[in-house]
């Protein structure tokens, strides 16, 4: 079996780091010193691509868990918790706190929406079963 590396570039879609509308329209070196900070960028997303996959691996187990034991997908209490926190986190850091707060409640809603998913086809092959 072929093992395919997810970090390297699909080849059928190659990431050209240099793409841009401004190409030919600013000065060589401003282009020059836009494309070395877009390269902290493009790392960057790269390590939050990575790090949400692996949060949603970790919250996929959660909705197995929740689902076995029939447990609301949603845990209010946590949340307050989890958004106290990352607020504090944020004004530390210098980030916007009501985004992060927004951020976070973006995520949660979309693992509410995987909990759903995984309850829903835990109880139809439970009741196959
Ligand atoms: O910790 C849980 O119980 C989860 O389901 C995970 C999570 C999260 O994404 O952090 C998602 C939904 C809950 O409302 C709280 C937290």
């Amino acid at each position: 079996m072929t093992e395919q590396n997810h970090a390297l570039p699909d080849s059928a879609d190659p990431f050209n780091p240099a793409a841009s509308s401004l190409s030919g329209h600013v000065d060589g070196s401003v282009m020059d010193e836009l494309l070395s900070i877009r390269s902290s960028i493009d790392n960057i997303d790269a390590t939050l691509v990575f790090l949400l996959a692996e949060r949603f691996k970790a919250t996929q187990k959660v909705g197995v868990l929740k689902a076995t034991y029939k447990l609301p997908a949603g845990d209010p209490g946590r949340e307050a918790a989890q958004i106290a926190r990352l607020r504090r986190l944020a004004e530390d850091a210098h980030l916007d706190p009501a985004f992060a707060e927004k951020f976070l409640n973006f995520i949660i809603s979309e693992v509410i929406r995987h909990h759903e998913a995984i309850a829903e086809d835990h109880q139809a092959s439970t009741k196959q079963a």
